[in-house]
């Protein structure tokens, strides 16, 4: 797997001797880490230095093998009858991740979404800062969000250099994504982050990962619409017993032969 190679370095750490210059981690386990990093920050917060597994794995919502697994291949291994030190897997994970450097991301398209994400504050202690807003928009250009300046998309190129921007997100209108994607990555930067919902044609060294509300609500309207299946199924098994002793007692009411629905037999078995 290529994934973070390019310029990321581990920090050094006495207890990560174990580890191989950069672990070859399996995509699942990259998009596990960041839950372990945010369980681990509210756990340090509640005052824990340390944890075992069981309990980070319940706290980040993975089961306990799965999550030893995953920090096996950073050299984890906790300690026995101690658990993991939270500081210490922290460090390791945001290392892992390369979030110690504080990265500059670029957002292109400050509509509505785009200003919701340059207004939450909350990207800086996750190890990113937003560090620069572009939008075609001449109306937008120069007005602040979170003390920065939304500039004109012409200056792309010269925000991307004085940033040492690799990461960019995108929240612009389709029509825009491929263009907006393409000059980005002639500019240099790596990692797009795409909200527009279309797939991005890109070189193999630029990694793209998208974000689709209406694809993960659509993912939960089919488990609605399970859910509601086999509960009409289970409604369909309660109501045929019924319907087969509403029968059986039925055969023996002369009266009952009027007793055709189910509601009805109910009806008439019921005292
Ligand atoms: N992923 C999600 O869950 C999700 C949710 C809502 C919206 N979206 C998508 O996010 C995108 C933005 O949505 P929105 O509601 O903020 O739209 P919006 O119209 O409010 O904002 C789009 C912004 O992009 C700018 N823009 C247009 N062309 C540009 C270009 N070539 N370069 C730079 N900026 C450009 C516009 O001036 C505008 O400010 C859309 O593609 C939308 O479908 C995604």
């Amino acid at each position: 797997m290529t994934h973070h190679r390019n310029g990321n370095q581990p920090g050094t750490s006495v207890r990560r001797s174990t580890m191989p210059d950069f672990p070859d981690l399996p995509e699942a386990t990259v998009a596990r880490l960041p839950e372990y990093l945010r369980a681990l920050h509210h756990l340090a917060e509640a005052g824990h230095e340390t944890i075992s597994s069981e309990g980070l794995a319940a706290a980040a919502g993975v089961n306990s093998a799965k999550l030893r697994k995953d920090l096996s291949h950073l050299g984890s291994y906790g300690t026995r009858g101690v658990g993991y030190d939270i500081e210490l897997l922290i460090e390791q994970i945001q290392s892992v991740l390369g979030l110690t450097a504080n990265r500059a991301v670029a957002l292109v398209g400050v509509g509505n979404l785009g200003h919701a994400l340059a207004g939450y504050a909350g990207f800086g202690t996750r190890g990113f800062r937003i560090a620069a807003l572009l939008d075609a928009d001449t109306r937008r250009v120069g007005e602040e969000i979170n003390n920065i300046a939304v500039r004109h998309i012409d200056e792309l190129e010269a925000v991307v250099a004085e940033h040492a921007i690799a990461i960019a997100v995108i929240a612009t209108p389709v029509h825009a994504a491929q263009e907006v994607a393409d000059r980005l990555v002639a500019a240099g930067v790596t990692s797009i982050l795409n909200f527009a919902p279309c797939v991005l044609t890109v070189p193999d060294n630029v990694d793209v990962r998208k974000v689709d509300l209406a694809i993960e609500l659509q993912i939960l309207s089919f488990h609605e619409h399970r859910k509601a299946a086999s509960a009409n199924g289970r409604a369909a098994l309660e109501v045929a017993p019924t319907v087969t002793t509403a029968k059986v007692a039925a055969a023996k009411l002369p009266s009952a032969k009027k007793a055709t629905s189910p509601a009805t037999i109910r009806a008439v078995i019921t005292p």
